[in-house]
């Protein structure tokens, strides 16, 4: 048999009420025997204590109110059951009679018992369980009203009432034995031994569906509500949460002490001692599966089942030198509380027994400390004891799951998780049941922290936030590969590319939800007009959302001035641009020692041979303790492009430098290709990384065009003075050829010198062979002495370089 329990939510609308009615016929369908539990309409239960309260202090106004909550509850009934309206209207009209009866009662009193509120709360339920099963039999569904009070016997503790389960369990199986069938239950009402209703107080229509799963011996309690199931954090706080399969009693108790709010501890008691399974499902998507609370789930996907917090809270420290090795401090403080009322959330002591931690609701805070003090008011005197101190504006997060018992590694997780965000934690708490690990943080800090653990524990792929400024040549290839690769590198590499930011020029967009690379086109459109460079800083200060990278795709020197600010927000840098690695020296520094105190990173292997991995192989000699004695190198995949493709003689001068152009081998400027920069700045950085202390002006360029080529206003006009150019450069050419030799731009670095020149080698040099925009790079190196490692590829080029910058997001990560 299976006890399904429907909330306010699942009933608050003869819509929901039709919804559930189809949810209790499906549910016959599967096994008859069940038993329905309901709570009263959304709102109705605040509704009757209001009107008590008004009627107790005599303001009329509570006749409205009731009048009000009758046509309600009459118009549902009309709604639900048109042609058979009649007599259930009646019994309704009969019931609010005497519910005002009551209230005039109170009205000319003056008087609202604790007992008297129990019995007009009670209404709520009998007047929805009544409709409900009325509502039931409309549809040829037989169905029983069944007030609790029939089955449930209480203590009289008003307000929350202790059921007594022999008495109760008699009634109950006496009632079930007489009274086969579908029986529609009134939630949360019982009665005294003598009759007096009673309420069995907060989530107490959970708990007669639980007593009475576990006296039937239930095969299932079903909570219907408006949620899925137990989520594995606050989706508001984390939007990643998901909904839990499996939790064991007491996990569910723990994330409900927590602010879980699915289901109260106290309701969960009495199917636990009979192990029978909770389930908790949603009304408005009966399919989903929900969330099974049950004694040894054996589904363990994750070694934590949940996280939740407890937003405000206000730390306590009681120490001094007189606590140490003194016994009982601990119980006068804990038992002053409890004389006080006073709730503990969270307790921490260190072995050094010098001080102890006490977690409490902010308002408690300041009673706690005078309580304390005035225990310890001698000690404190004596100065064996300090002042109570007491923190505010900090939160609570607990992380829960019976699985993380004994298995080791949870709290490095935890705490590695915190400090990857730069969480500070204040106080730490662990039971020796390891059920529950709790941290104390700053209120500021409480969703960045909840969204570290929740990512350093439940999530199946890692997430790494991209920030994309420049969409040019190399930013739309980079984009285009990441549409077509982003779903095969969360699959082979468990990571998660999340595109959350776009800019160029003209557009910036910031979007936490994600930019899908496929039509980043469209939706960059849609964003803020000529951002600055600060327009992604600006919006990261609100966003904690995990591990984010900046990606400069741009050749902007402003938007490489933006570095130092991204590493101090957190975010680590990959670029293509240049510009701030091979600016002043400090800079680079800069840059190289703060992403490293950070713990980020900063990668740039773009930066020299675009995609081919030419940084890597000089880090990796240089780590492994060799010495770099000589680099000889193409390194303008333009220029490269240049001399290879000039050499046949089928082409002038000019126009093949605008082939490179086309074929995107260039500069946004392919003046800077021309006039040695490009190749400085990648010869300077080779340098700088060999642990020169250079700058771009101590490489010597020997030009290969002459000054007046690179006066010209724009591009166009360049290429119409190159073509003047054409002669002399097809001279050179000839007379290299005469020799057998080919013209080739190279750059060396040599003792501690740099230099870029066009020198005539033969044909049979290493660089004799290259083809295309190819990039050659001679490592002569103390193990590579005789036989000189050499990286010969493609060196520019939109395909290469995008790759080159997504293989460096994906490289351990
Ligand atoms: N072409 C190649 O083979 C290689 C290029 N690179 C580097 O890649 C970078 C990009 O090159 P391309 O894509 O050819 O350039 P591009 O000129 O085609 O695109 C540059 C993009 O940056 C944006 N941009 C420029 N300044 C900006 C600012 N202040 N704020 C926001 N956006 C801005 C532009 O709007 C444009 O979308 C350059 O630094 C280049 O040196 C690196 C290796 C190889
Ligand atoms: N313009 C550059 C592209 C790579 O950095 C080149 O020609 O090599
Ligand atoms: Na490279």
């Amino acid at each position: 048999m299976k006890i399904l329990k429907f909330g306010g939510t699942s009933v608050g609308t003869p819509e929901n009420i039709r919804q559930v009615g189809r949810i209790i016929q499906k549910s016959i369908r599967e096994d008859p025997d069940i038993s329905v539990v309901v709570s009263a309409f959304t709102g109705v239960t605040n509704d009757l204590i209001h009107v008590s309260e008004l009627a107790c202090r005599r303001d009329r106004q509570y006749f409205k109110i009731l009048q009000r909550c009758e046509k309600r509850h009459a118009e549902t009934v009309k709604v639900l059951m048109p042609s058979s309206a009649q007599p259930v209207l009646c019994q309704v009209q009969k019931v609010f009679h005497e519910l005002q009866d009551i209230l005039h009662g109170i009205y000319l009193l003056k008087e609202l018992t604790p007992r008297s509120v129990d019995l007009i709360m009670g209404f709520g339920e009998q007047l929805s369980a009544y409709i409900i099963s009325c509502f039931l039999i409309s549809q040829e569904v037989p169905a029983i009203y069944t007030d609790a009070r029939k089955l449930l016997i209480t203590d009289d503790v008003h307000g929350h009432a202790n059921i007594l389960y022999q008495k109760s369990a008699r009634k109950i199986r006496r009632f079930y034995d007489k009274n086969p069938g579908l029986k529609i239950i009134t939630g949360f009402i019982a009665t005294t031994s003598d009759g007096i209703s009673t309420t069995l107080g907060r989530g107490g229509s959970d708990l007669t569906a639980s007593f009475l799963g576990a006296v039937l011996k239930a095969d299932e309690i079903q909570i219907w509500t408006d949620v899925d199931g137990v989520m594995s954090a606050d989706p508001g706080k984390v939007p990643d949460a998901f909904c839990l399969k499996t939790l064991s009693y007491e996990e569910a108790m723990e994330l409900s002490h927590f602010g879980a709010k699915v289901l109260h501890p106290p309701t969960i008691q009495p199917a636990m001692e009979k192990g029978i399974p909770i389930r908790i499902l949603n009304t408005f998507n009966p399919k989903f599966e929900g969330t099974l609370v049950q004694k040894d789930p054996l589904h363990h996907e994750f070694p934590a089942k949940g996280i939740t917090s407890i937003h405000h809270i206000a730390l306590l420290t009681l120490q001094g030198s007189g606590m140490v090795g003194v016994t009982g401090i601990s119980a006068r403080a804990f038992s002053i509380l409890a004389n006080h009322a006073i709730s503990v959330i969270l307790i921490s002591q260190a072995s050094s027994e010098h001080s102890i931690c006490l977690a409490v609701k902010p308002e408690d805070a300041l009673p706690a400390k005078k309580a304390i003090e005035k225990e310890f008011e001698l000690e404190i005197k004596a100065r064996f004891v300090d002042r109570v101190q007491i923190e505010k504006d900090l939160s609570a997060i607990a992380l829960v799951g019976e699985s993380m018992r004994k298995t080791p590694g949870i709290a490095g997780r935890l705490f590695h998780a915190l400090a990857e965000r730069s969480v500070n934690v204040v106080a730490i708490a662990q039971g020796s049941s390891e059920l529950n690990i709790s941290v104390v943080v700053s209120q500021a800090d409480e969703v960045r922290a909840l969204q570290a653990i929740h990512e350093a524990f439940f999530s199946k792929a890692r997430k790494l936030n991209l920030l994309l400024c420049g969409t040019g040549l190399i930013g739309s290839e980079f984009l285009r590969q990441l549409a077509e690769n982003h779903d095969n590198i969360l699959k082979s590499k468990n990571l998660d590319l999340h595109l959350i930011g776009l800019s160029n020029r003209k557009y910036g967009i910031f979007r936490t939800d994600g930019i899908p690379p496929a039509d980043w086109q469209k939706i960059l459109m849609q964003g803020h007009q000529s951002p600055d460079p600060g327009f992604f800083l600006r919006h990261l200060k609100k966003f904690h959302g995990g591990q984010t990278v900046f990606i400069d795709l741009t050749a902007s020197g402003e938007i490489s001035q933006t570095y130092e600010s991204y590493l101090r927000n957190g975010v680590s840098i990959v670029a293509a641009n240049k510009i701030a690695n091979t600016g002043d020296y400090d800079g680079y520094q800069t840059l190289q020692s703060l992403s490293r105190n950070k713990g980020l990173f900063f990668r740039y292997e773009t930066n020299v041979g675009a995609g081919l991995p030419v940084l890597r192989t000089l880090k990796s000699l240089l780590e492994t303790g060799d010495t770099v004695l000589k680099i000889e190198a193409i390194l303008s995949g333009t220029l490269s492009y240049l001399f290879n493709t000039f050499q046949s003689g089928e082409k002038t001068f000019s126009e093949v430098i605008r082939e490179a152009q086309e074929k995107g081998f260039t500069e946004p400027d392919p003046r800077n290709d021309l006039n040695g920069l490009d190749f400085a700045r990648k010869l300077l950085l080779l340098m700088r990384e060999c642990g020169e202390v250079v700058n771009l002006e101590d490489i010597r360029i020997d030009p290969l065009l002459p000054v007046a080529c690179f006066e010209a206003a724009t591009v166009d006009e360049t290429y119409t003075i190159l073509k003047d150019y054409d002669p002399q450069f097809e001279e050179a050419r000839l007379s290299a050829a005469k020799n057998k030799r080919l013209l080739r731009y190279i750059g060396t670095y040599k003792n501690g010198k740099g230099n870029i020149e066009l020198t005539e080698i033969d044909s049979n040099h290493p660089f004799a062979g290259l083809k295309g925009s190819d990039n050659a790079i001679i490592f002569t190196t103390k193990r590579y002495h005789e036989n000189p490692l050499v990286i010969q590829g493609p060196g520019a080029g939109a395909k290469v370089t995008a790759a080159g910058i997504m293989s460096e997001l994906i490289i351990d990560n």
